[in-house]
């Protein structure tokens, strides 16, 4: 809706009003056509000042509306209508003007912003005004009553030529195709540059449109909208019990400990440190102390140093005394990803602090149950994975153990939050979401290579799908050696292992050797300059095919009798992304995740998932359920050996029950346990 009022005597104010951001849905754009309409007729009126309430004047188009058929007054004719009016528009701009609303700013005549320095300098507002928007544009309206026009209207302006604007242009557009593989909509908005840039405005406004129908009509559309409401669902837990996150009170942290100065407590402590939190960092060595030390301040001085503020270094204690925690809020253990030192930790842990402080765990995926269980305080330890780097990743998962409290978990989601985390919250078990589905999608790309594909080949098929780098070179850039360790420690690798030709069957069923092989060699990935690809030295990113490699594989198949095949882009994609999903229904079942929409959400902003794509439970609704299971029913036969590809109970019943939006899928999820 949007309300009209005449003040001043001779303005209508026109107030956008649809919280919380004003978005220009069909009633909101409905209202503004009658209210131009009103003042356009009213003799009184000299000037329209436009706002939306509560300061912010308008977050664009209203998303919701894309799903289904779009009614109401079309938006550019409506921006048109009020360029061409023949009063003095003005925007009073605060808070947001995105899309549509930066649309509709530029539509009229003038425009103000509140703190937009940088849309002064771009020459998109007239002039930054401190305090009320509205009463500045108001006193602006006033100002300029009487003078032309048409010199304001932007649509009566020349092109802005320039005569390198082709060039300029294709620079963009390898630049965007480089950094966003395989997603239109920046593609277009270059071109869409590059009309505005190169026609007359009616010209560019006509492929504007055309560019914006494609994108409208395009799958990849849906997937954006999906993964938008998804990110803003996620925040909105619920546990079985009833415990949500709108009538659970989360405790307030004001002082955090970590524990462990490795990469992950670093990235850690410097997330809490810039939210404001006082942090005592313990370390259990000295020098380790003082190496954390130094990379934590590091770290800080250069954000404070890129944002001009200066460091929040009086927050830090760096301490090897376990002592100095006793008037924290909440710790945050970091140490490494070891069962047996996690326990010495917590209890340790429990000898020092208050009763009623809460313990946290940063794992990837072992039991905060099993390490609950060494506390005085279950209900107070919960789960915290951060993803590395920890300062730099947005995901968070928060594990709620078996016994965690609802206040626990309450407030592990609002400390997330606070540190500027997308959290979700998840249930107990080996791997928790992410690293669950993680180890099939790794699984499969290992399986390809012993089946007769290159690193090169399935990172090629994965990275044309969208993802910003394939999974061997992700594989290198996390550490070969991380894998190996949990491995060995969950009894995948032994004594009883032969040496020279290691089997390819463990635990009752298939096993690849490859990664282990590699190591054997210390062939760690990037850190030791060679891992499935080979690096100029250690450290070094840029990944360059190794001979070694193919020679490698293939004596190693040569060695095991299998005969290498060609493997195409579409069984990569077809294997990988359909055992993710397939694992993805069965933690739906287990109720290890609340949604698909979670579990989308995790996938990414942990993963790498690309955007455009939704994530890999909505590519599966996308692709057709059917589909899914049809390929995976395949792909199981010609590998019995690997019981993962066997489709699941919840996508057979999914497909049974005719293929329900992926919104319906949790009320098919019925008389299961839940772990959340
Ligand atoms: C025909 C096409 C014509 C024109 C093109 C467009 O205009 S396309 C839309 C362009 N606009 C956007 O993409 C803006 C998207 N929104 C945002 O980036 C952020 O929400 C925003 C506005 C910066 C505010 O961020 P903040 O962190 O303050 O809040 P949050 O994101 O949690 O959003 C609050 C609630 O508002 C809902 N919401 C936000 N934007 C829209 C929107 N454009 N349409 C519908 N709903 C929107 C959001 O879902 C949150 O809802 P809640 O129920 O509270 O979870």
């Amino acid at each position: 809706m949007a309300r009209y009022a005449r003040v001043k005597g001779s303005i209508a104010l026109i107030t956008l009003t649809n919280p919380p951001v004003n978005a220009l849905s069909a009633a909101v754009r409905r209202g503004i056509v009658e209210s131009v309409s009103r003042a356009l007729k009213d003799e009184q009126v000299k000037a329209v000042v436009f706002c939306g309430e509560n300061e912010k004047f308008c977050g664009g188009a209203d998303i919701k509306e894309f799903s289904g058929s779009m009614s109401g007054p079309p938006l550019v004719p409506m921006i048109h209508s009020i360029e061409a009016g023949e009063k003095l528009m003005v925007a009073a701009i605060e808070g947001v003007a995105l899309g549509g609303g930066l649309e509709l700013a530029l539509g009229c005549h003038y425009r103000r912003h509140v703190s937009a320095q940088e849309a002064l300098q771009l020459g998109i507002v007239d002039q930054v005004a401190e305090g009320s928007a509205v009463q500045a544009a108001m006193e602006l309206a006033l100002s300029v009553i009487g003078q032309p026009l048409n010199p304001r209207r932007l649509s009566l302006r020349a092109p802005v030529w320039a005569p390198d604007v082709d060039g300029v242009c294709d620079t963009a557009l390898a630049q965007v195709k480089q950094r966003s593989r395989g997603a239109m909509a920046p593609v277009a908005c270059v071109q869409a540059v590059r009309a505005a840039a190169m026609l007359p405005y009616s010209k560019g406004m006509e492929r504007e449109r055309q560019l914006m129908d494609t994108l409208f009509r395009s799958g990849q559309a849906r997937a954006m909208q999906y993964a938008f409401f998804a990110q803003r669902n996620a925040g909105k837990w619920s546990l079985p019990n009833g415990a949500q996150w709108n009538n659970t009170r989360a405790r307030d942290v004001q002082r955090a400990g970590v524990i462990g100065l490795g990469t992950m407590g670093r990235g850690i402590t410097v997330c809490l440190v810039k939210a404001g939190i006082s942090v005592v960092a313990i370390e259990t060595d000295a020098k380790q102390l003082e190496s954390g030390k130094k990379a934590v301040t590091a770290m800080l001085q250069r954000d404070a140093k890129r944002r001009g503020v200066s460091p929040p270094l009086h927050l830090l204690t760096f301490t090897l005394s376990f002592h100095q925690l006793r008037d924290v809020d909440l710790v945050i253990e970091a140490v490494f990803e070891d069962m047996n030192l996690k326990k010495r930790v917590f209890s340790d842990l429990c000898k020092v602090l208050r009763a009623n402080t809460l313990i946290c765990t940063n794992t990837s995926g072992l039991s905060v149950d099993e390490l609950a269980a060494v506390t005085d305080r279950q209900p107070l330890v919960v789960g915290m994975h951060f993803f590395a780097p920890a300062h730099v990743m947005k995901l968070l998962e928060v594990v709620s153990g078996s016994r965690s409290s609802p206040e626990a978990v309450a407030t592990a989601m609002a400390l997330g939050k606070r540190i500027e985390k997308v959290c979700v919250a998840v249930g107990n078990c080996s791997g928790f979401v992410g690293n669950r589905m993680l180890k099939l999608y790794l699984d499969q790309s290992v399986y390809m290579l012993e089946e007769g594909a290159t690193p090169e080949q399935v990172d090629q098929a994965l990275e044309e799908f969208g993802f910003a780098m394939g999974i061997f070179k992700v594989s290198d850039l996390s550490g070969l050696d991380v894998g190996w360790r949990v491995r060995k420690a969950s009894g995948l690798i032994g004594p009883d292992v032969d040496p020279v030709k290691p089997s390819r069957w463990r635990l009752g069923r298939r096993y690849c050797p490859l990664p282990d092989m590699l190591c054997q060699q210390g062939r760690f990935g990037q850190k030791t300059g060679r891992g499935w690809y080979l690096y100029d030295s250690p450290g070094s990113k840029e990944a360059k095919s190794d001979p070694e490699i193919q020679t490698f594989l293939k004596d190693y198949r040569h060695k095991y009798g299998i005969i290498p095949r060609r493997i195409t882009s579409q069984e990569v994609i077809e294997r990988c992304a359909f055992s993710l999903a397939n694992e993805g229904f069965r933690i739906l079942e287990d109720r290890i995740a609340a949604s698909p929409e979670d579990i989308d959400v995790i996938y990414l902003f942990g993963y790498g998932w690309p955007r455009h794509r939704g994530g890999p439970m909505f590519y599966a609704a996308q692709v057709g359920l059917s589909v899914v299971l049809e390929k995976l029913e395949h792909y199981h036969r010609v590998h019995p050996d690997v019981p993962s590809l066997e489709p699941s109970r919840l996508l057979r019943r999914l497909v049974a029950e005719g293929s329900p939006p992926i919104q319906q899928w949790k009320s098919h999820i019925k008389n299961l346990r839940s772990h959340l």
